[in-house]
């Protein structure tokens, strides 16, 4: 695994939080993207070397919606940065992890994505991801 890609962050509204956070990082977020497939409005802001991602829900069904239902606003999921997606879900499942999607699914920002089940990590949701090339 290489660098943290993004920290994400599940959010009600993301207009408000987009002037919050901006407001706290003092910076804009460089762009809003919707994922549909993950059913997410996202918006990114890059702070140096580190990026946020807000999401919100576009649909009730969206497991953003749920987790904030259940556990409210905060603290998402952590990304980390992959040379070769492929190779490192193969890896990580040969040690005994639990792979969301057994396919590299279409991420925002031009990233192959999978997701680890957070009852595999240590309570936490971590996602791949691999620059599209
Ligand atoms: C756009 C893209 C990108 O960056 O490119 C994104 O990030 S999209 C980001 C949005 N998409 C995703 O997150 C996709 C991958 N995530 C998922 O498939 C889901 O969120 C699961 C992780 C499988 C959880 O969904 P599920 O329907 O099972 O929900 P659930 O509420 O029944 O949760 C099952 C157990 O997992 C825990 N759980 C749920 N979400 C969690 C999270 N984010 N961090 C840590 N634990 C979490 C719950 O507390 C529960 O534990 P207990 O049983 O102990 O109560
Ligand atoms: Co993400």
């Amino acid at each position: 695994m290489l660098n943290v890609e993004h920290i994400g962050i599940a959010v009600k509204e993301l207009e408000k939080s987009e002037k919050l956070f901006s407001a706290l990082f003092n910076v804009a977020p460089y762009k809003r993207e919707t994922v549909q497939s993950e059913k997410v409005s996202t918006s990114f802001f890059q702070i140096n070397q580190t990026k946020i991602e807000l999401l919100e829900a576009t649909s009730p069904d969206s497991v953003i919606a749920g987790f904030i239902e259940k556990k409210g606003e905060g603290f998402h999921h952590i990304a980390f940065e992959v040379e070769d997606i492929e190779s490192e879900m193969l890896r990580l499942q040969n040690e005994g992890f639990t792979l969301l999607n057994n396919v590299p699914k279409i991420g925002a920002d031009n990233k192959l994505v999978c997701f680890l089940h957070p009852k595999s990590t240590n309570g936490i949701l971590i996602e791949l991801c691999q620059e599209i090339r």
